[in-house]
């Protein structure tokens, strides 16, 4: 598998080891919404875009999702070809200057040729292509996607597993010719994203009219196409019943928010997680600026003696030097990076999600805690600004590898992390060679109005 690189184009299209928030929010990509189906299967009796989903058609909903997960984003809408009324509608829902905004695209016989004809639209190096289908997608799937292909893929599709056991049959339907096994299965979803050239020059081949989705069509080029995690939200709107699926997702997020929502504050009222207010029309929400959200952490892991022991610090191993003690690998700086994130989202810290009580904890290493702890805060609707770390140590010497440790912990968090290190002028338990401490803040905001997840974070 290769990771394309356009012609001429390597250093620009090479992933930033420090993405922006801008970009976590969209900003160089583009969204094409495939929306110009007819909806067959569903018998709505117009095309499926128009379909009403609790009073609003279903390409309203899929709007407002890609405006909340994407505020940055540029847009391209699929429309059925000659039909105004695709646009007409978005213009009630929005207004005509967000729908203005939008560049709208006839689409063509099946999907794939719709998809062809809005890649000529697209300007951005970066493309999601999303189903109009899936409105109800969260903003952690778009977040997820973009985080992978800025990991350097060439492509990314969010997957769930199988539920059914699935059989391969014969060209008449009538006879098995095999059972994958289920473990290895995977149902795709949208939106799909891609490095803009990738698959501009997967849709140039012959053969791209039967494909059911655009990956496949990367991925008989041989391209790095990389799964990350669908979600049950995702479901694809085909046919009545699952109206009635997306009708009953609708009404639970439109439920007077629970608990999770809010964060108490002591003797004070409850500091409520930025949310995009209900009904909203707003397509892009420029005038409602979401607050940012800071955190703060400081972690310490004693000196061991146990020779077994390897020293972790930063997500870099440190060879010859004395190593930490700790239920996991001891690296405070990845350790203070991670809680310093669950202080800024508010979803708990470091011990009430990874718990030192956990036998699959044992051991986990630095990489392991900050990957988990950067996930966790995206899927609680959030986008990571950055974090800035501070070893505080006696030693080791750490400015040599100051700069590979913030472009590890940059890759791992998916965000800018910059590092510091200082002594305590041989003061206290530092001082004495006892242990090291690392602190450090992160700044988050939040990435849409979806409430938060009703569930602990596990790893
Ligand atoms: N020629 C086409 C066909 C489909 N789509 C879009 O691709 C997505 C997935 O297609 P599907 O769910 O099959 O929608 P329809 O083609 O409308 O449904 P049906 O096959 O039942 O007619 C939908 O958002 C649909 O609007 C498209 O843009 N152009
Ligand atoms: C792209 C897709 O949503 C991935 O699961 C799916 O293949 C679209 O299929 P459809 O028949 O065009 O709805």
């Amino acid at each position: 598998m290769t990771a394309l690189q356009p012609e001429g184009a390597a250093d620009s299209a090479a992933p930033s080891a420090y993405p922006s928030p801008d970009a976590a929010a969209g900003a160089g990509v583009t969204v094409i919404l495939a929306a110009a189906g007819q909806g067959t299967r569903l018998g709505a009796g117009v095309p499926k875009a128009l379909a009403p989903l609790r009073g609003e058609p279903l390409a309203v909903h899929a709007l407002r999702g890609v405006g909340q997960a994407l505020p940055l984003a540029q847009i391209v809408v699929l429309q059925p070809p000659a039909d105004p009324r695709l646009r007409e509608a978005v213009e009630s829902a929005f207004g005509a200057e967000a729908a203005g905004r939008i560049r709208w695209v006839d689409g063509g016989a099946e999907r794939s040729d719709s998809v062809r004809a809005g890649l000529a639209a697209v300007e951005t190096e970066r493309v999601l292509v999303h189903d109009c289908a899936r409105a109800l997608v969260p903003p952690s799937v778009f977040a997820d996607v973009l985080a992978a292909l800025g990991a350097g893929a060439d492509g990314a599709i969010p997957a769930v597993p199988v539920v059914d056991t699935v059989k391969l049959v014969s060209d008449d339907g009538a006879h098995i010719s095999s059972t994958p096994p289920r473990s290895r299965l995977r149902a795709v979803q949208t939106p799909q994203g891609f490095r803009t050239e990738a698959l501009r020059l997967a849709h140039s081949r012959p053969g791209g009219v039967e494909a059911t989705d655009d990956a496949m069509l990367l991925e008989a080029l041989g391209l790095d196409v990389r799964l990350v995690p669908g979600h049950a939200d995702g479901l694809k709107v085909t046919g009545p019943l699952d109206v009635v699926l997306a009708e009953h997702i609708l009404a639970a997020r439109e439920e007077p928010a629970g608990p999770s929502s809010s964060i108490p504050t002591p003797g004070g009222p409850a500091m409520v997680t930025p949310q995009s207010p209900q009904g909203s029309q707003t397509l892009l929400p420029e005038p409602a600026f979401p607050m940012p959200r800071t955190g703060v952490a400081v972690d310490v892991h004693g000196f061991s003696d146990d020779p077994r022991r390897v020293l972790w610090l930063a997500c870099l191993d440190w060879p010859g030097e004395r190593a930490l003690e700790g239920h996991s690998d001891g690296d405070v700086v990845a350790h203070a990076c991670a809680d310093a994130l669950f202080s800024a989202s508010g979803i708990g810290d470091l011990g009430s999600v990874f718990g030192v009580d956990r036998p699959d904890m044992a051991g986990a290493s630095g990489e392991r805690i900050l990957g988990e702890a950067a996930r966790l805060t995206r899927e609680a609707g959030f986008v990571i600004g950055n974090i800035a770390v501070q070893l505080v140590a006696q030693g080791p010497v750490f400015s040599p590898r100051r700069e590979e440790a913030q472009r590890r912990l940059s890759e791992i968090a998916g965000a800018p992390v910059t590092v510091s290190a200082t002594t305590t002028d041989h003061l206290g338990f530092l001082g004495r060679k006892e242990g090291v401490m690392a602190v450090a803040s992160a700044l988050v905001a939040p990435a849409a109005g979806q409430p938060r997840p009703e569930r602990e974070p596990s790893v």
